[in-house]
């Protein structure tokens, strides 16, 4: 727990969430690499109704997925939306049934929001997580299946209780700049991980080199009581 303090957390001024410009809110992770966390994406009230409806609604499942070829529950409930004709998502050995956007019109509805918030992304599935209480997690990993392409940007929307959602450098590996040939004179020196508080309504992008330089994870947390759910949005290829 203590080592957790090393971590910077990133926090963000509600009043320089969306500059004159327009541009966001950005954490340059180095090398290509960065984050856009809008604390205050959705309206408290309204993050509340959806946070309701998908509880009910989303045909949650905890599916038995293999970590080096042992079977494995996963930690969270999820379930899996794409638009049609999409190439099939598989991770850990298993494949999710892929339910259709049009079953779920708030999920219409959101999407449509986090275009508009982000012109020039183009989001056709998306993998929801509910953590039912501080003992489900996501452990590190890199959404970087081959189906989303060299450089997946990944927008995700959370409900419900805070947890930590924390970013660390791939241990022992070269940067896409490094291995592009960016002289190191042009590389900055930057924090190895970084932590974000996702609030009840945020949304938090991960953009450019992200998925290939970087891990995240939301840890467990014995003081997390009640319920998340989060909706990451993807484009398939
Ligand atoms: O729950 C979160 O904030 C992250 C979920 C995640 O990393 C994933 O679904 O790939
Ligand atoms: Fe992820």
């Amino acid at each position: 727990m203590r080592q957790l303090k090393l971590i910077p957390e990133v926090h963000c001024n509600p009043s320089e969430e969306e500059g004159v410009n327009g541009e966001k809110p950005t954490t340059d992770l180095g090398n290509g690499s960065h984050v856009v966390y809008l604390p205050r994406f959705l309206a408290y009230d309204n993050s509340w109704e959806y946070f309701h409806y998908l509880d009910k609604h989303i045909p949650w499942t905890r599916p038995t997925i293999r970590v080096f070829g042992k079977p494995f529950l996963q930690p969270r409930d999820i379930c899996y939306i794409a638009s049609k004709g999409l190439k099939e998502l598989s991770y850990s050995g298993y494949k999710p049934k892929a339910y259709s956007w049009e079953d779920f019109p708030p999920l219409e509805e959101i999407l449509h929001k986090v275009h508009k918030a982000f012109p020039g992304s183009h989001f056709n599935s998306l993998l929801l997580n509910r953590y039912k209480g501080g003992n489900d997690y996501v452990g590190w990993h890199a959404d970087d299946e081959k189906l989303y392409g060299p450089n997946p940007e990944i927008a995700s929307v959370s409900f419900g209780c805070e947890r930590d959602f924390i970013l660390k450098k791939k241990p022992n590996k070269k940067s896409k700049a490094e291995v592009e040939g960016e002289p190191s004179s042009k590389r900055a020196k930057k924090n190895d991980s970084y932590s974000f508080k996702l609030k009840h309504g945020s949304v938090l992008v991960m953009r450019g080199n992200t998925q290939h330089d970087w891990l995240h994870s939301v840890p467990k947390r014995a003081k997390a009581e009640t319920a998340r759910i989060n909706l990451t949005f993807r484009r398939v290829m």
